[in-house]
């Protein structure tokens, strides 16, 4: 990159919460949606009417975005660019400007404490607990919306190809651990009219699942509910799985703790059960911008949910895996939804 280039990218990122945070508020007045609509572009004068917003106001959002290339100028018209596009209509897009808003913005602001205390100083931003976890439920509506619709996106697209392998294996009993609202619980549940599943989560959390599955009649007497911190180490996981399922899970912890749930887990486990750990890890992903999404999430674990996770590598993932004394015998890349991979892990025979 040429020197002048490269002064040109700096700036960008020396004022990018600008950028940001003018690309959130055009979508949020609605004018991102009204140049989608209008093909051909509109004058400031002309946004500025449709939305009941002073021409400054307009001048100084359009110009920033056009700097930005999310808006191109031709005459004195302000069209989309494709950039402009995606942000609009592309659902990760929008699921993770949404995040960043309402989740992250404050709180990453907190991000050099995170790192130098090893805990998630930006989290007092949005609540007054240890964990993010320990609040998810109760956030206040609209960050409630953007947590768990950035939590879904990257989780529901993935069952129905994940419900095939897991009853490839016929199980009768899935312990699902970190079950959240309940929602891979209701898709098994009803994928297989036999099988159990047992939620292993937190407190808060299970009382959304239980809510949402109760109101399932010919699901919910085939669903039990295990309040567990898996972090505290009096905890157990009791015998009696043919399955465990963690999904989107493991990321939540650091290596120490993920190989402290796995032995936990192993302590009793049967012998011809198997695991399976379905996450997006950073080195399986075939699109940049899938990537670079992932690696962006890591900080949110810094900064907001713990202060010491990210989004791992299948590499990292495998080697806590064999480190806490199991082997992953196979490795599922899902072809549907391209972002996810469910490692299969059992004991050594
Ligand atoms: C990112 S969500 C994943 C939810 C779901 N499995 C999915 O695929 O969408 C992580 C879940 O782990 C739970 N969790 C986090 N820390 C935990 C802990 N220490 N003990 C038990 N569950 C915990 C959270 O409450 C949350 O439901």
């Amino acid at each position: 990159m040429k020197a002048l280039n490269s002064l040109y990218e700096a700036q960008k990122i020396a004022f990018s919460p600008f950028v940001f945070q003018t690309v959130y508020t055009m979508s949020s007045l609605g004018i991102m949606d009204e140049l989608y609509e209008e093909r051909d572009g509109l004058t400031i004068e002309e946004i500025a009417k449709r939305k009941n917003i002073s021409e400054y106001g307009v001048r100084v959002l359009v110009e920033m975005a056009k700097a930005a290339d999310v808006l191109e100028l031709i005459d004195d018209k302000y069209t989309l660019s494709k950039i402009g596009y995606f942000l609009t209509r592309d659902e990760m897009t929008k699921v993770n400007m949404m995040f960043t808003q309402d989740i992250c913005y404050k709180g990453l602001f907190h991000l050099k404490e995170s790192i130098l205390n090893g805990k998630p100083e930006g989290l007092k931003e949005i609540g007054p607990w240890k964990t993010i976890y320990e609040g998810l439920s109760i956030l206040p509506e609209q960050l409630k919306k953007s947590w768990f619709e950035f939590d879904h996106h990257y989780s529901d697209n993935s069952f129905g190809e994940a419900l095939k392998i897991i009853f490839s294996h016929h199980p009768k009993h899935i312990y699902d651990i970190g079950g959240n609202t309940g929602k891979w619980a209701i898709a098994s549940t009803q994928h297989d009219p036999d099988v159990r599943v047992s939620i292993f989560d937190l407190g808060v959390q299970l009382k959304v699942a239980k809510a949402n599955i109760e109101a399932i009649p010919e699901i919910r007497d085939r669903v039990d509910y295990n309040e567990r911190d898996m972090l505290d180490p009096n905890s157990e996981i009791p015998a009696g799985a043919d399955v465990y399922w963690m999904s989107q899970f493991l990321d939540c912890f650091s290596e120490k703790e993920i190989e402290a749930i796995l032995l936990k887990i192993k302590k009793n486990m049967k012998p011809d059960a198997t695991i399976f750990i379905m996450e997006t890890f950073i080195d399986d992903q075939r699109f940049p911008a899938a990537e670079f999404s992932l690696i962006a999430t890591s900080l949110y674990f810094t900064a907001l949910a713990n202060g010491n996770s990210k989004m791992y590598s299948s590499t990292a993932m495998k080697y806590i895996v064999e480190k806490a004394g199991f082997e992953t015998v196979q490795e599922h890349r899902l072809h549907m939804d391209r972002f996810h991979t469910i490692l299969e892990v059992k004991l050594p025979k």
